[in-house]
């Protein structure tokens, strides 16, 4: 592995989902998210077409809403970002707050903008494996940049 990948822990992946109230929203949002200590790696406006979202979502595909899911997720454009971090997959999932908003703690981007489970706001990677697999779902190499300004992909060392 060279020394420009990133190594595991260091970055999450995020998704403000679609809708006319979180279009409304994406600037308080992407603030919250830099007033956190998070920095965007990487940054896209993207409309997922129904086999790319059925993809991203196939650990769902056995619910009875993986449907609905799905369809709301093609609604709409997205905003898919890479955030940088220490801790950030544990972080980031603390900033967004609990799935259901009604759960979600003050101080939370759920809590503060979200109004039901199924229209939540942001999507946050649950694991550092997952992370890495989702910012690649989005992101090519030659999208992503790290602090000194090396392009970089997949884990780096220790
Ligand atoms: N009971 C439910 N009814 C309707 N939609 C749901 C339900 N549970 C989850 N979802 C939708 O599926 C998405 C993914 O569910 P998951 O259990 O992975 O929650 P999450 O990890 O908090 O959300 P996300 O993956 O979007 O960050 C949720 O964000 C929500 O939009």
């Amino acid at each position: 592995m060279d020394s420009y990948a990133p190594k595991k822990g260091t970055f999450t992946f995020t998704m403000i989902k679609p809708g006319e109230e979180n279009q409304e929203n994406i600037g308080e949002i992407l603030t919250m998210i830099t007033e956190a200590g998070f920095r965007i790696q990487a940054m896209k406006m993207i409309r997922l077409r129904t086999k790319q979202a059925e993809i991203f979502y196939r650990h769902l595909s056995d619910k009875p809403f993986f449907g609905d899911v799905v369809k709301y997720m093609t609604s709409g454009p997205v905003v898919a970002a890479v955030l940088e971090k220490d801790n950030a997959v544990v972080d980031y999932r603390k900033l967004i707050g609990a799935t259901n908003p009604e759960e979600a703690k003050e101080g939370t981007i759920r809590k503060r903008f979200a109004k039901s489970t199924d229209r939540n706001v942001v999507h946050g990677s649950d694991s550092d494996d997952n992370a890495a697999a989702e910012a690649s779902f989005f992101f090519s190499m030659a999208d992503r940049y790290n602090k000194t300004g090396h392009c970089f992909f997949g884990w780096g060392q220790e």
